[in-house]
């Protein structure tokens, strides 16, 4: 039987809820007010995941804090405004191992999308190997309409998910795509009409996998993911190169500020 040995409570951002029956651990992110990924929050998910790891978790569950309201608001506009550039590299440098090491976990994967999970929002979901979506909400990589061009990995996350021809559509118009919609498509797997069903459809999910043996179904899990993993491995320093110099560049920095803007003006500040 599963134990913890790691301390869940030294985590700020997430509140982990390890089940010692099933060794299943439902990681609710709780970043107020958005969960927009700073550096300071990939740090600790990658850290999280190493936990998880030790403890031979037999599945994981990521959902938020801030139900029927947001999943994440992507990456942290205001972290990203003006960044040095160490700051700068080390956010990409996070961001990539981060996203590598929740794609290609030992266990199973699940995200509840239980609110808008816009462009780097959308990460986490893309990462695990099943989505469970509630109603009401948007989630698409919609990057390019705000003059961002998604590192490879990250199309490449999509294409996985939704196949090519839809990924073409979805990446290249920037569409956020509504719950049902994302169903459609198959962005998300399943909708919920609460978080309660969707953790226990996740739940389900989850058991389900435990019929495999878990060394046999790593392996399958890296063959099956091998065109995502390879991306993320792909000329490592001259991705994240890229993508420094694409947020450093004055357009993208001109579009940061404008949507801090609009967001200020959306709260009356
Ligand atoms: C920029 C990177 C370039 C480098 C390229 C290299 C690699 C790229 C890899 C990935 C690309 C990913 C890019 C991104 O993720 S950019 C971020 C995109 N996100 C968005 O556009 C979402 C913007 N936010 C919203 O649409 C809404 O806030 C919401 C999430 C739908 C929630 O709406 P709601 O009405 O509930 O809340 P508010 O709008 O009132 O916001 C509340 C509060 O949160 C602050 N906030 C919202 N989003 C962000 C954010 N992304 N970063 C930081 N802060 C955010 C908002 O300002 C409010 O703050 P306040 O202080 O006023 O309370």
């Amino acid at each position: 039987m599963p134990y913890v040995c790691a301390d869940y409570s030294k985590y700020k951002f997430v509140n982990v809820c390890w089940n010692s029956e099933n060794g299943i651990a439902t990681v609710t992110l709780k970043r107020p007010p958005v969960n927009s990924l700073t550096a300071e929050f990939l740090r600790e998910l990658s850290s999280l995941l190493l936990d998880l790891e030790k403890d031979e978790t037999q599945g994981l569950i990521f959902t938020s804090e801030f139900d029927e309201k947001v999943f994440s608001a992507g990456l942290d506009f205001k972290e990203l405004y003006r960044p040095s550039i160490d700051h700068a590299k080390e956010f990409m440098s996070l961001l990539h191992s981060f996203s590598f090491r929740l794609s290609c976990t030992a266990y199973p994967t699940v995200a509840v999308i239980n609110g808008h999970a816009p462009a780097g929002g959308c990460i986490i979901p893309l990462c695990c190997e099943y989505r469970i979506g509630l109603n009401n909400f948007n989630i698409g990589l919609n990057e390019l309409k705000f003059g961002i061009l998604l590192p490879d990995w990250l199309s490449s996350l999509m294409i996985h998910t939704i196949g090519s021809r839809n990924a073409e559509q979805a990446i290249l118009s920037g569409t956020l795509f509504s719950s049902e919609h994302a169903l459609r498509i198959g962005l998300v797997d399943e909708i919920a009409p609460t978080k309660e069903v969707a953790l226990e459809k996740a739940t389900a999910f989850l058991n389900k996998a435990k019929i495999v043996n878990r060394s046999l179904r790593l392996d399958a899990k890296l063959h099956l993911r091998r065109p995502i993993l390879q991306e993320f491995q792909k000329d490592i320093e001259n991705e994240l190169a890229k993508n420094v110099s694409l947020l450093m560049s004055d357009k993208v920095q001109q579009s940061l500020d404008a949507h801090i803007k609009i967001l200020k003006e959306k709260r009356g500040n």
